[in-house]
């Protein structure tokens, strides 16, 4: 719900609801009123939906926390050998591979590519701070 809405919008089964998504017409008698039961129905699936999706969105920011742990290593051991931030090749390689996975998980290879060049620039900007010497010490987390 945006903070402009004043208005009572309606539920996915058409029912008036308020701010909180509870039912403006709704007595709280269950036996009088036959939008109750799909209101309570829906809440509740919607509900089990966005518990999936937390768990879900809780398992990527420990993914990546983990990917971001291992690039910050190659960070340190590419400036200690002054090898260059980007790797173009691996890069292609990486991108291929990711967008062949994403088609047989039924997932928008270019939406793939995007987030993985996405990631990978945030990477790069890491390697060159590593670089330059003002990027996190080795071994540092951040805690
Ligand atoms: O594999 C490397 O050389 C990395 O620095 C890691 C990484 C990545 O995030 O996957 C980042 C930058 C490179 O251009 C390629 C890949």
């Amino acid at each position: 719900m945006t903070t402009s809405n004043t208005g009572d919008a309606t539920d996915p089964t058409g029912n008036a609801t308020d701010d909180s998504g509870n039912p403006t017409s709704d007595t709280g008698d269950a036996t009088d009123s036959p939008g109750t039961d799909a209101d309570a129905t829906v809440r509740a699936e919607l509900a089990r939906l966005r518990d999936s999706i937390d768990n879900i969105d809780a398992a990527v920011v420990h993914m990546l926390a983990e990917r971001f742990k291992c690039t910050q290593q190659v960070g340190h051991l590419k400036a200690a050998h002054q090898l260059p931030p980007a790797d173009p090749s691996r890069e292609a390689q990486q991108i291929a591979r990711l967008r062949r996975l994403a088609e047989n998980a039924k997932l928008d290879p270019a939406f793939a590519e995007k987030l993985l060049n996405f990631i990978i620039a945030e990477v790069i900007r890491h390697h060159e701070s590593i670089a330059d010497g003002t990027g996190q010490a080795a071994g540092a987390t951040g805690e």
